[in-house]
C-alpha cells in the first residue's frame, strides 16, 4: 500500500494514479505552454521568511471572518467544475468537507451535483461562482436558485470571456459532462467531433461580450454580495472599487487562461495598494503550502483559495481527502505562524516576507 500523504502535493500523484488521463489532463493543466501555471509556484518559492522570535506563540488563532463569515482559517475551496468526474460524490463530498474544516466552499456555475444538493447536505458557508452565458435568463434562475438556496455570495469569475487554450484538453478530446443543474434550460450537446468538447461548448454560450455592465445587471437579479474572480491589474482593482463589489480575488485561473498572464502573489501586492482598504482582496493561485498562505496574507490578502489540491484530495479519498488537504494546509500555517512569531493574523505583517525586490532593498526594512 502506498504511504499516507504527508503534504498535499503528494494527494497530485495519487489523484493521477486513480483518474482517467483524460480528467487527470483537465485537471492538472494550465494554458499553452503553461508558464503561468508553473510561475504560480515558482513565485511563491521566490518569497522567503523574516521569522521574529521571543514571543509567546503558546496558543496560535487562524480564525478569520470573509463577509461576515467567521472561518477557522483564512483557507477557502476555490470553484472548480466537474467535481463528480473526480469522485461519484463530487461537489457534495467537498461541501461536508468545507463544513468539517469550517471554511467557505465556491461551488462552480459548472458543478456537477445541483445546487439543491449542495445546498442540502451540509451547512458549510456557501458563496455561489457565476459565468454568464449569452442566454442570461439562464444565469439569473441559477443564481436565484442559489440565493434560495442559503448560499451567502456570487463570485463572477471574469477571466474566462472565451476558454483558454489546453492544448492536452484537444488531444484527449475532452468530454463536456452533462450537468444536472441546467437540466431543460440549456442543452450541453456540441457539433464538433474534434477537440475538447468544453470548448466548443463555451464558445456557443459563454458571453465573450461580457463588460463592467454585467455588475449592475447582477444587482438587479440578486441582492447577495458580489467578489470578482480573476482581477490582476490595480487598473482593474481600483474599477471593481467603483463598480461597488463586496470583495477581489486576485487569479489567474490556475494558469488555465492566459498564458504569461503573472504569478498571483506577485501581483497582489499592487491590488491591494490600488484597493486601499476599501475591499477585501483574496488570492488564489498555486498555494500548496501552510508557508505560501503566510506569504499571501503578508502582502495584503485577507484569505487564500485552493483549486487543484482540493480536487487531487476528492479523486483520491473523497470527502476524507478534502478534509486532510484543508487540515495540512492548516496545520503547516499553523506551525508557520508559531515559528514567525505570529500568534493571530493580525500579526502577521509586510515584514514578514522578503521579496526579491526587497532582497535588493535591504535598508527598506
Ligand atoms: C479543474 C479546474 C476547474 C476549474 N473550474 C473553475 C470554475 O468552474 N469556475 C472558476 O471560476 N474557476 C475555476 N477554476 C479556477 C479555480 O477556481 C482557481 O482559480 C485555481 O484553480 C487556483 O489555482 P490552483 O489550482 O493552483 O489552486 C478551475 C480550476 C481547475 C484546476
Ligand atoms: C467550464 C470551464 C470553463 C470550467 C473552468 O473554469 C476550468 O476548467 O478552468
Amino acid at each position: 500500500m502506498a504511504p499516507e500523504p504527508v503534504n498535499v502535493n503528494e494527494f497530485q500523484e495519487l489523484a493521477r494514479q486513480v483518474l482517467p488521463k483524460m480528467y487527470y489532463d483537465y485537471y492538472a493543466g494550465g494554458a499553452e505552454d503553461q508558464n503561468t501555471l508553473k510561475e504560480n509556484i515558482e513565485a511563491f518559492q521566490r518569497i522567503w521568511l523574516r521569522p521574529r522570535v521571543l514571543i509567546d506563540v503558546s496558543r496560535i488563532d487562524m480564525s478569520t471572518t470573509i463577509l461576515g463569515y467567521k472561518i477557522s482559517a483564512p483557507i477557502m475551496i476555490a470553484p472548480t467544475a466537474y467535481q463528480q468526474l473526480a469522485h461519484p460524490e463530487g461537489e457534495v463530498a467537498t461541501a461536508r468537507a468545507a463544513a468539517a474544516c469550517d471554511t467557505i466552499m465556491v461551488l462552480s456555475f459548472r458543478s456537477t451535483c445541483t445546487v439543491e444538493e449542495v445546498s442540502s447536505s451540509c451547512d458549510a458557508v456557501r458563496f455561489f461562482q457565476l459565468y454568464v452565458y449569452k442566454r442570461r435568463d439562464i444565469c439569473a434562475q441559477l443564481v436565484q436558485r442559489a440565493e434560495r438556496n442559503g448560499f451567502k455570495a456570487v463570485v463572477l469569475t471574469v477571466d474566462t470571456p472565451r476558454i483558454g487554450r489546453r492544448e492536452s484538453d484537444t488531444k484527449n478530446k475532452m468530454i463536456q459532462p452533462k450537468l444536472k443543474n441546467f437540466e431543460g434550460l440549456i442543452s450541453s450537446e456540441v457539433d464538433s467531433q474534434d477537440g475538447s468538447k468544453i470548448e466548443a461548448f463555451i464558445k456557443k454560450n459563454f458571453d465573450d461580450s461580457l463588460s463592467w455592465e454585467a455588475i449592475g445587471w447582477l444587482r438587479s437579479i440578486t441582492s447577495l454580495p458580489i467578489l470578482l474572480k480573476g482581477i490582476l491589474t490595480r487598473e482593474d482593482a481600483r474599477k471593481a472599487v467603483e463598480a461597488g463589489v463586496a470583495g477581489i480575488i486576485v487569479s489567474n485561473h490556475g494558469g488555465r487562461q492566459l498564458d504569461y498572464a503573472p504569478a498571483t502573489i506577485s501581483v497582489l501586492e499592487e491590488v491591494v495598494e490600488a484597493v486601499g482598504g476599501r475591499l477585501p482582496v483574496l488570492v488564489d493561485g498555486g498555494v500548496r503550502r501552510g508557508t505560501d498562505v503566510f506569504k499571501a496574507l503578508a502582502l495584503g490578502a485577507q484569505a487564500v483559495l485552493v483549486g487543484r489540491p482540493v480536487i487531487y484530495g476528492l479523486a483520491a479519498k473523497g470527502e476524507n481527502g478534502v478534509r486532510s488537504v484543508i487540515d495540512m494546509l492548516k496545520n503547516e500555517l499553523e506551525i508557520t505562524m508559531a515559528l514567525s512569531g505570529c500568534p493571530t493574523l493580525k500579526h502577521i505583517t509586510r515584514n514578514h516576507v522578503m521579496t526579491h525586490h526587497d532582497n535588493l532593498n535591504f535598508s527598506k526594512l
